[in-house]
């Protein structure tokens, strides 16, 4: 399931058709960068449109019960899209006709990608419960191996009995070789069943926690930046480490007591066969070990630390802040906040570790007990001769069986509350809409520079902000230069990235080539359009590693042209013209600001997009960079739309048309004045 082919393309836009899908098919069909697709891609392709699918070793039964059409994913031949007809199965020939799938048993090693739901089918299950379902098929296993481990965990109170009552009691040493083995037989038994099934709790539960990660991160690149800047850095760490919890709660030792607790009915059973009414005991001691256990969690709730979030949230800021805090030399707010919050929290978290070591101390005395009292009940009966003393004695060893994965499952109690918190958060963040909930299937044209229009755009970050753009409207032509420019936080990154589609304007339109830019499909369009943030952003790796993430396919000369149409000869000089000098020593970049400004610049530049947007290029107005510059802008001319914001009057005179924007609003748009030049308002 690895390979790279254009099948797979054909084979996606088959079944996009198939599916009645065709907006999307066509999309997909004249889209260059999905010609050659992997399976990742495929899949991904198949979640970005919202379609719920299952990917399966190709079998016959599974295809029989396929309701939509389907993929089929040969090891050795094309992959083609396949469908459930009646009672039998029919392959999507060249020719679009459907053709009986007869060969089905050769089909080793090949696999399908079934359509569970389409958009908008998935009814009211949640999509924790469904990602639960997919592994449905384990269900059945863990039953059987935890039905057998229970069985033949039977094995030692049952042989002690036998030994007791048998053996020692009824003068029998000759059975003692034959009841050994037995039991022998029975515990290997049981070692293997619990192996078994622990491994694929832990298997099942790594591969939840690794898909629920997958979504949750490909559902945070999708998300509008807006939301994703409201919401903050530690809630994305959160989200991220749900999944993580998932996984601890189902492969840790708490999943195999929750498991484990229908089966205790088995010991239960056993000890009624074995000593009658003795069972009320350990029945009405679990009872009793029930609300026990209920009211000490409560108690323990209550002391859960509070602080733990704020705390990391300082840290999170610390880091964030660090060279504002190194330069002021003020640290002594900082630790004393910190000293503070660390005290609490270590208080918190010891009143915490304190109620719950004395849940679990009771918890302990009370399984003990469990024992005791059986025991002692059980010696008036065995004194009555109503049962065997072998029989106490496994009866006695049996409450073990019942009591411990009691105690494990109360102890997971609190992780089970996690649990539902954390598939409840998931399921929310499921709702939350991304870029991708609506049709957006144009493609920008590459054949030439487009026009980018304004039209009464209006843009505010907050309901209780002012607006940051107030009814903007200007035309940029089609190969035109134009500049954007005014004083601080007059809104020209804002406006810059408004016509990029990362923020979305409350109204108003923002078109490129006349079609409204909210029906591109906006990581295409991005892939497409240049565009150079004020702020750069380093990645760890050498300066080609950096270049390339705006073009991976670029070439070393491609590379070394880009940094210079982008004024970087002296950060080329810095680094002694090489390429493949790491940016970065010990996690921190050697570069500074206004280097990696250069490289962000270049980055776009790179893409040779027919629509260029640069927030600030040159912004240090190094004489030798700017000329550089200056020389690229006049180069990009008639042949690129580009538009740039600067403070710098020398890079502003070279724009054909000027916009002024002052506190939101566009005072001025249009050519360079001739009689006097334009000032910054
Ligand atoms: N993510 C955001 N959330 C809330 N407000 C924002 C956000 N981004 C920008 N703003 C606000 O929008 C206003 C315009 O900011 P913007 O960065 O667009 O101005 P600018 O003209 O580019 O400034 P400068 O020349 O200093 O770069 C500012 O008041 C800023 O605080």
């Amino acid at each position: 399931m690895n390979t790279q082919h254009s099948d797979l393309h054909q084979s996606l836009v088959g079944l996009f058709q198939q599916l009645g899908m065709y907006a999307q098919a066509n999309k997909i069909a004249t889209d260059p960068q999905l010609h050659f697709l992997d399976t990742i891609g495929f899949n991904r392709q198949l979640d970005r449109y919202d379609i719920d699918f299952s990917v399966l070793p190709a079998d016959h039964k599974k295809m029989m019960c396929a309701i939509h059409p389907f993929v089929v994913i040969p090891s050795d031949s094309q992959a083609f899209v396949a469908r459930r007809k009646d009672e039998r199965l029919e392959q999507l020939a060249a020719d679009q006709t459907w053709q009986p799938l007869t060969n089905i048993t050769s089909m080793a090693g090949a696999h399908m990608v079934l359509i569970e739901h389409l958009p908008g089918q998935r009814g009211e299950q949640s999509r924790f419960t469904q990602e639960l379902d997919k592994r449905r098929k384990w269900y059945r296993p863990v039953f059987w191996l935890s039905l057998l481990a229970s069985i033949t965990g039977l094995t030692v109170p049952l042989f002690t009995m036998a030994v007791y009552d048998k053996v020692i009691g009824g003068q029998a040493p000759a059975e003692l070789p034959g009841i050994a083995m037995g039991a022998i037989l029975a515990l290997a038994i049981l070692v293997v069943c619990r192996i078994v099934r622990a491994a694929i709790l832990c298997s099942v539960s790594n591969r939840m926690a690794r898909d629920l990660s997958d979504m949750t991160f490909s559902r945070l690149l999708h998300m509008p930046l807006m939301v994703l800047g409201r919401v903050g850095i530690s809630n994305h760490i959160a989200r991220l480490r749900n999944a993580e919890r998932v996984r601890m709660l189902f492969s840790g030792p708490g999943g195999a007591g929750l498991i484990d607790i229908p089966f205790t009915l088995i010991a239960l059973f056993t000890i009624v066969l074995l000593s009658g009414w003795l069972v009320v005991v350990p029945v009405g001691m679990l009872g009793l070990y029930y609300l026990i256990a209920r009211g000490l969690q409560k108690y323990a709730q209550r002391a859960s630390p509070t602080l733990s979030t704020k705390h990391q949230n300082s840290i999170n800021e610390l880091t964030k802040q660090l060279l504002a805090l190194k330069t002021s030399g003020n640290y002594s707010g900082w630790i004393e906040r910190f000293i503070r919050q660390t005290r609490i929290n270590c208080q918190q978290n010891f009143a915490y570790a304190k109620r719950n070591g004395l849940n679990q101390a009771v918890s302990h005395g009370l399984s003990l007990m469990t024992a005791l009292v059986t025991v002692f009940t059980g010696i008036f009966l065995v004194l009555d001769q109503s049962i065997t003393a072998g029989a106490l004695i496994a009866s006695t060893m049996l409450i073990w069986r019942i009591t411990g994965p009691a105690q494990l499952a109360f102890a997971s109690l609190p992780k089970m509350a996690m649990l539902k918190s954390a598939s409840q958060q998931f399921d929310n963040f499921m709702k939350v809409k991304t870029e991708n909930n609506e049709l957006r299937l144009e493609i920008p044209d590459s054949s030439g520079p487009p026009s980018l229009k304004f039209q009464h755009v209006t843009l505010r970050f907050s309901a209780t902000q002012e607006p940051v753009l107030s009814s903007i409207d200007f035309e940029i032509c089609p190969g035109e230069v134009a500049v954007v420019i005014g004083p601080n936080q007059a809104g020209k990154s804002t406006l810059l990235q408004a016509a990029l589609g990362v923020i979305e304007p409350q109204s108003g339109f923002i078109t490129i080539n006349d079609r409204n830019l909210t029906q591109y499909d906006p990581t295409n369009f991005r892939h497409w359009a240049g565009y150079a943030p004020a702020q750069p952003d380093l990645f760890p790796g050498t300066l080609a590693d950096n270049l390339r993430i705006s073009r991976p396919e670029a070439t070393e000369e491609e590379l070394q042209q880009a940094l210079l149409e982008a004024g970087a000869a002296t950060l080329l000089d810095t680094l002694g013209g090489s390429l493949n000098q790491d940016l970065f020593e010990q996690g921190y970049s050697t570069l500074t600001a206004i280097e990696g400004s250069y490289i962000s610049l270049a980055r776009a530049l790179l893409k040779r997009s027919p629509l260029l947007l640069l927030d600030e290029p040159i912004a240090n107005q190094n004489p030798r960079a700017r000329r550089q510059f200056v020389h690229t802008l006049e180069q990009l001319k008639g042949r690129h739309t580009v538009l740039f914001s600067s403070h710098d009057p020398e890079l502003i005179k070279h724009a054909d048309k000027v916009l002024v924007l002052d506190k939101g609003c566009l005072v001025y748009a249009g050519p360079q004045p001739q009689s006097q030049p334009v000032q910054e308002a």
